[in-house]
């Protein structure tokens, strides 16, 4: 999508992809990624989840990158943290103790101002681009985050009934864009009569992608 599709979307309060909760299958299945106290956790196209409220709270640090400033402002807000901003490259940096949101393009998110992470948790992120973004997407955050494990939310439904996003994103892609760099695991799969936008069957999907 565009950029400003995004924008667009945050400036009127489009935002039907927030859950205001911490995310079901992140609870569930975060430790599969088997990740040490204090493991620093990226979440790319991060929006103002409160998956990362629930990370911190687990004694994780947080890593994000997101476009749109009003989320950014609105994600610190609703921490009640007041972040110091910088400039990291083409982005700025919201920090906060453990917390560092890059706002701005992820595809000009380059991995030394990332900095080194342990794991990717990736919820209505792939599934937010288009078909033709998601390969270099997908390279992009393997090259920034040095291949480290991901575990990715994705949705599954008939295309033909509804345009994304969110994009129906069957493990089938998920192997493709994934295959030769992980070994890719099916971890949940659950079916919904409204699981998309509250009006069509869809089937959520979680995989944990293990470097090869
Ligand atoms: C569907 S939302 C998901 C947000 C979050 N992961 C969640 O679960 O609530 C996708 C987010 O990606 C952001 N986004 C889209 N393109 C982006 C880009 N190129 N770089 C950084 N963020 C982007 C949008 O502004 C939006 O907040």
């Amino acid at each position: 999508m565009e950029p400003g599709f995004w924008q667009a979307r945050w400036e009127t309060k489009q935002i039907g992809f927030h859950e205001g909760k911490p995310n079901a299958y992140l609870v569930k299945h975060l430790d599969r990624l088997g990740l040490a106290p204090g493991a620093r956790i990226f979440l790319p196209l991060c929006g103002k989840t409160r998956d990362i409220a629930y990370l911190l709270g687990q004694g994780f640090a947080v890593a994000g990158a997101e476009l749109s400033r009003i989320a950014v402002e609105e994600l610190f807000a609703e921490l009640e943290v007041v972040p110091e901003i910088t400039a990291a490259g083409d982005l700025l940096r919201f920090s906060a103790p453990g917390l560092d949101i890059f706002q701005g393009d992820i595809f000009a998110l380059e991995a030394e101002t990332l900095g080194p992470v342990d794991a990717v948790y990736d919820r209505a992120a792939l599934i937010a681009l288009p078909p033709d973004m998601r390969p270099s997407y997908a390279a992009h955050v393997t090259a920034i985050t040095g291949a480290v494990p991901q575990l990715v939310v994705t949705i599954v439904y008939d295309q033909s009934l509804v345009g994304g996003p969110p994009f129906s994103v069957p493990a089938v892609a998920v192997h493709a864009l994934h295959d030769a760099g992980y070994r890719v695991t099916h971890l949940d799969a659950v079916t919904r009569p409204d699981a998309l936008k509250g009006q069509w069957e869809a089937t959520e999907e979680v995989h944990l992608l293990e470097r090869r």
